[in-house]
């Protein structure tokens, strides 16, 4: 006799892949709930994302809430996004979300609606202990996961991991009703951010003021728009006039509107320190040995994490690495299987 299955709460967002999702859940014989959240501050978007929500739920005649969550989106999503940037660091917001809402408050109210698991569309994986790369390397969301609360793990399911993207819309293209899904635009890396995060900046901070750019030994050789136009590791948008070889942001000074710029082996580093150590490992010792990845879109690279006090690490990399941005998130990994991570200081 089969096992009935425990109620899913999915997190649907109306885009293709939180759809997807609630349809293989389906297929799995899941009793399927769904819920949209509403989260940043944009009412014309989340009229739009509803009616598409309430679309798809009802396609698959199930039950499905709004949760308006836009205060604690603000307090711990937004307002942090803009206090970081203007600390001269770069943000990760998403892994804020990740931890406090996606995978917290609406666990919370997944085990108010008495559901067991929580789902959501990212292209991972999960063996109720430990969190994966998906298979389709263009779409692996793990990294953006390392900051999650270990306890939730044996709760979350994610359908999509061992999908590709392009099969997903193909599937969504199959279904007449919600054909448009599969062709509807990409939303944004960062849901608040239309455009360019310089413009969600700009909206409350000074951020177009021009100051000095400097070399790794302090002498002024050019300008920049405003330090907060900058990530550490970029190359382009701001003037060092006479020099012939590329230059890399290597360090934001934000107290005195400074940018220093190094050759690509000065701006290199091979030791550098997180902060707010999440880690999955049940008893990681003092020190081990795994693969970093310092920004999405790197690939990772091996190192040894050396634990300090009060959530803090030392990470050492075999060789040294570019463009290493504080604020920005260390997730480690063994394999493809995610270990937890860091913020990078
Ligand atoms: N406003 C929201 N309310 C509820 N769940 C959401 C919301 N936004 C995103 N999610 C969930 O988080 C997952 C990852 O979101 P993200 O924005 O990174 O992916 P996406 O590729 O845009 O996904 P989708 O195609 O489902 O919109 C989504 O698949 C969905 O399960």
């Amino acid at each position: 006799m089969n096992v009935p299955r425990k109620k899913v709460l999915v997190a649907m967002s109306g885009g293709v892949d939180s759809s997807m999702t609630t349809k293989l859940l389906l297929e799995q014989g899941y009793p399927v709930e769904g819920c949209y959240m509403k989260l940043h501050g944009n009412e014309q978007m989340h009229e739009q994302n509803i009616a598409r929500v309430e679309r798809v739920a009802r396609y698959f005649n199930i039950p499905w809430h709004v949760l308006d969550r836009q205060d604690l989106f603000h307090q711990s999503v937004y307002q942090p996004f803009i206090d970081i940037y203007s600390q001269g660091q770069t943000p990760n917001p998403c892994t804020f979300c990740n931890r406090l809402i996606k995978f917290g408050t609406l666990f919370e109210f997944a085990r108010e609606l008495d559901c067991h698991h929580l789902a959501t569309g990212h292209y991972v994986k999960c063996d109720g202990q430990y969190i994966y790369q998906g298979d389709d390397p263009g779409k692996d969301q793990s990294y953006f996961l390392f900051n999650i609360e270990p306890r939730i793990i044996p709760h979350l399911l994610f359908p999509l991991g061992s999908w590709r993207k392009s099969d997903v819309k193909a599937m969504a293209a199959d279904i007449p009703l919600l054909a448009s899904l599969a062709t509807q635009k990409e939303s944004s890396e960062i849901c608040f951010v239309e455009d360019s995060y310089i413009d969600v900046l700009r909206e409350h901070l000074q951020v177009d003021q021009p100051g000095k750019v400097l070399d790794t030994s302090g002498n002024v050789v050019g300008s920049h728009r405003g330090y907060m136009h900058y990530t550490v590791g970029q190359r382009k948008g701001f003037d060092v006039p006479l020099s012939h070889t590329a230059l890399y942001v290597k360090q934001i000074l934000p107290k005195t509107n400074e940018l220093v710029v190094g050759t690509r082996e000065e701006i290199n580093l091979q030791r550098f320190a997180v902060r707010d150590l999440n880690l999955f490992l049940p008893d990681p010792g003092q020190e081990f040995t795994c693969e970093v990845k310092v920004r999405y879109r790197n690939p990772k690279a091996p190192a040894r994490v050396l634990l300090g006090a009060g959530g803090s690490a030392t990470i050492e990399l075999e060789r040294p690495e570019y463009a290493i941005a504080p604020g920005q998130a260390a997730a480690f990994y063994e394999g493809t299987r995610l270990l937890g991570g860091g913020y990078i200081v």
